[in-house]
């Protein structure tokens, strides 16, 4: 068979196979603890798991520990050792018997107490010979035990000792013989099944138990899933995601939303103990998708694990080895230094200082080698502290942060690092908990990924992307600010990797994709970043009814559109304490006044203790420019098709003259100083006629001039009194408690401080406890293309800075979980 044909068949069969293992689920030993742990994870597989998808486990808790302990007592030939075994037997048959029918616990209860004969047996005559064998029973248990469950309560299921297939060559890597272990494999799988795998335990060549190592069971995971071409790996565990540092140590750690391959593998080497160094090794072809989640708590978003843009590869964290061995000798310096490092698999090296950093288990197998070479060395006990990071070695600035970090402590040396992706400090102490958080500090500080959703792409939205370049280059607190979404009615585009902020629209026109709602919602529930802000440039309702969503989420909006703000006092209450649950802001700085800091005045003097007693003013920049500019020369309805002409006014003029508009922004302007108060509160007088109400738009365009005697007439009345009219809003506080709130035409005189606006301008008047005789007044620009983009930015701006020292709480089972 020549070359393509074999990988024509392997890929056949590798896809055949991948229909059936679709998914390879981990299951550490946290999270199979206790009954309790064990209870959750079946609810996880009834809920992401089909048939033929693939469950390894790990032993329960820390059976592997226990098991250990008594092996080592079995070495001793301790009198305990009978005891430590009845425990084993213990923990188990209370497992056992409290998740499993009287019937099956029976069984499975005959076949604990045979296999406890069994290492019974070894324990008490050759030990050693055992080890691994004696080990093995803390997967075997637990798997024998999860499959049992699983087959009474959820699906058909069986469980497999991966030592009926699972080839090693042990010998220092455990390579895996993926032949063999495939071909075998298939003669134990049971199509139609769940199939529950034990992790962490395998064979040799010759049939010898051997394990993979302690955490050895996320390799099997990835090991399963390369030779059943399973396209996903989930690694359940007790945390939700990889953190810049252990969270149990470093409380302020980060949770890294998306790990680059290289970054884990190096993580994985250097310490961390979610991803066990050899975890990504088999999956070369970087298909698989590996995902670390929490089985306490799996609704939250983990870890993925894979192929990622530029604002994933900016992510650094910390991580430390304690229990290492400085080896300094002759035979370490030039080209036999570089075969050591390659033969040991070294942490690190130096060759022309002469020295590796190995684990103290290497310590024999060094001293022979070096006994071969006939040269002396020397060991030193060490521990390493490395930063990790995408390509570190090549980042000067990193370096130096690293270096000024360590300034004022006891480092060996940074050593050069056998990969790029982490610089390594040799600490002749082990790392202590100060030196951890300290380092972690320094190296994480800035690192907080923004997310930014921009909906509704009109004229505004466009302004507000326009500006967005030079914002995001020029204000600090914008730096780890990302576009990622750009939505309008019809289209979306979503890009985890960031949207070029330059070619925005450019980049929607070619790759935004058909509005799906359900997809949008499912993204912005999974969103990678630490943060995401959505600002609503949109007009729609049914856009501002998302908002309790996306507070539900912790999503920030930045809402320029009026419908939330305004919506019904039950809805904006629900709103408004949804928002406060989940520490989602909400900002609305522009749907009153466009980008005129009047929410800034309400709220610092409500925050100062001041009490706000009544606002009054222009609102609307339509209807200013209209009353500012009509002095009864031309018929009003020649100036309201002028004003139509020249897009002052709505599409639809009779939206401005209806006095809607301005009666949504009285209510947000009493909601914000405190009032609880509700539209039909607030007396409205329409502009338009009934008879003209319920005309089309063009039908009212064609019979505008049926207004003309109406506003002559009071334009008349009001100007022989040397008075003119106005539209006005106004609330204000009564004595006897209730809240007085209306907007309607109204008659000024000539030198009112509403009487004489530049047209369109708006103005707001505050009375307070504080300002009672002599108002506070703001006016200015209400409306336009320019102030509200720049109102929306100073949202940004400002919310940003509310989340820039914000931390998210780790989700640690034991620390804030159950
Ligand atoms: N950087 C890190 N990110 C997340 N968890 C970490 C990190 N460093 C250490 N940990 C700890 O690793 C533990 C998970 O590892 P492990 O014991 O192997 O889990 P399992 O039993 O699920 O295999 C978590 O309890 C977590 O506190
Ligand atoms: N039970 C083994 C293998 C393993 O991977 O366990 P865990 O998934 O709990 O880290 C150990 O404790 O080393």
């Amino acid at each position: 068979m020549n070359q393509v044909n074999v990988v024509e068949q392997l890929t056949a069969e590798r896809n055949q196979l991948a229909k059936q293992a679709v998914h390879v689920h981990k299951f550490g030993g946290s999270s199979l603890a206790t009954a309790q742990c064990i209870e959750r994870v079946v609810d996880i597989i009834r809920q992401h798991c089909q048939l033929n998808d693939l469950v390894v486990v790990s032993a329960n808790g820390d059976t592997t520990d226990a098991l250990f302990a008594t092996y080592q007592l079995a070495l001793e030939r301790q009198d305990t050792l009978t005891s430590a075994i009845a425990q084993l037997y213990q923990a188990q048959v209370e497992l056992i018997k409290s998740l499993l029918s009287a019937a099956t616990a029976e069984r499975m209860i005959d076949y604990l107490k045979s296999d406890i004969q069994q290492l019974t047996h070894w324990l008490t005559s050759t030990p050693e010979q055992y080890q691994a064998d004696f080990l093995s029973f803390g997967e075997l248990w637990s798997a024998r035990l999860l499959s049992a469950i699983l087959s009474e309560r959820v699906c058909p299921s069986y469980y497999l000792d991966a030592r009926d297939f699972l080839v090693i060559n042990n010998d220092q890597q455990c390579v895996v013989d993926n032949g063999i272990s495939l071909e075998q494999f298939n003669q134990v799988t049971q199509l139609g099944k769940l199939g529950v795998v034990t992790g962490y335990i395998s064979k040799d060549s010759a049939g010898k138990t051997c394990t993979l190592g302690r955490n050895g069971s996320d390799y099997s995971a990835t090991i399963m899933a390369s030779l059943t071409g399973a396209l996903n790996v989930t690694l359940w565990t007790d945390v939700d995601g990889i953190y810049s540092a252990d969270p149990r140590v470093v409380p302020t750690a980060r949770k890294l939303h998306r790990l680059p391959n290289g970054v884990a593998k190096e993580l994985g080497r250097l310490g961390n103990p979610v991803l066990h160094a050899k975890t990504l090794q088999p999956l070369t072809d970087h298909s698989t998708h590996l995902h670390v989640a929490s089985s306490f708590d799996y609704q939250n978003t983990g870890t993925e694990i894979g192929k990622f843009g530029q604002i994933a590869k900016q992510e650094l964290s910390v991580t430390y080895l304690n229990d290492l061995l400085l080896a300094q000798s002759e035979s370490f310096l030039g080209q036999q230094g570089e075969q050591a490092q390659h033969l040991f698999a070294a942490i690190c090296s130096d060759t022309e200082a002469g020295y590796i950093v190995i684990s103290q288990a290497q310590q024999k197998a060094v001293s022979q080698w070096l006994a071969s070479h006939d040269t002396e060395v020397s060991f030193t006990p060490v521990a390493i502290l490395a930063t990790v990071g995408h390509k570190v070695v090549h980042h000067g600035d990193v370096k130096a942060r690293f270096k000024r970090a360590l300034k004022h402590e006891q480092v060996f040396a940074i050593a050069n690092s056998p990969f790029q992706h982490s610089l390594i400090a040799i600490l002749p102490q082990a790392c202590s908990v100060e030196l951890l958080n300290h380092v972690h500090h320094d190296m994480t500080k800035d690192a907080r990924h923004i997310g930014l959703v921009v909906a509704g792409l009109g004229n505004i939205g466009e302004r507000f992307l326009q500006l967005l370049p030079k914002q995001l280059t020029q204000i600090p607190l914008l730096e780890n600010l990302h576009l990622v979404g750009l939505i309008s009615s019809k289209k979306a585009l979503i890009n985890n990797d960031g949207i070029e902020v330059s070619q925005a629209f450019a980049l929607f026109e070619q790759e935004a994709k058909n509005y799906d709602h359900q997809l949008l919602m499912s993204w912005l529930s999974n969103h990678p970043y630490d943060e995401l802000i959505v600002v609503d440039i949109t007009p729609s309702e049914a856009f501002s009814l998302l908002y309790g969503e996306f507070f539900k989420q912790g999503i920030h909006v930045i809402g320029a559109n009026k419908w939330a703000a305004s919506s019904s006092t039950e809805h904006y209450n629900d709103l408004l304490t949804t928002a406060q649950q989940h520490k989602s802001l909400w900002l609305g700085n522009t749907t009153v006044g466009a980008g005129l800091p009047i929410n800034y005045a309400i709220q610092d003097l409500i925050n100062s203790g001041d009490q706000i007693i009544e606002i009054s003013g222009i609102f609307s920049g339509t209807l200013s420019w209209l009353f500012e500019t009509y002095d009864n020369s031309v018929p009003f309805s020649q100036l309201l098709l002028d004003a139509l002409a020249q897009g002052i006014t709505e599409p639809d003029p009779r939206e401005d003259l209806s006095g809607r508009d301005v009666q949504r922004k009285l209510l947000i302007l009493a909601r914000m100083a405190g009032f609880e108060l509700s539209l039909t509160d607030i007396d409205c007088q329409n502009l338009v006629p009934e008879a003209l109400q319920q005309l089309s738009t063009e039908e009212f365009l064609a019979q505008a001039a049926a207004l003309d005697s109406y506003f002559a007439d009071a334009y008349l009345q009001a100007a022989d009194q040397g008075c003119c009219i106005r539209y006005i809003a106004k609330f204000s506080l009564q004595d006897n408690g209730q809240l007085c709130a209306s907007v309607g035409l109204a008659v000024l005189t000539e030198n009112d401080a509403f009487a004489n606006l530049t047209p369109c301008d708006n103005v707001f008047q505050i009375r307070s406890h504080w300002y009672q005789d002599n108002p506070l007044l703001i006016r200015g620009p209400g409306a336009g293309r320019d102030v509200t983009a720049g109102g929306l930015h100073s949202d940004l701006v400002n919310i940003c800075r509310q989340l820039v020292h914000r931390q998210q709480q780790v989700k640690l089972k034991g620390i804030n979980t159950l």
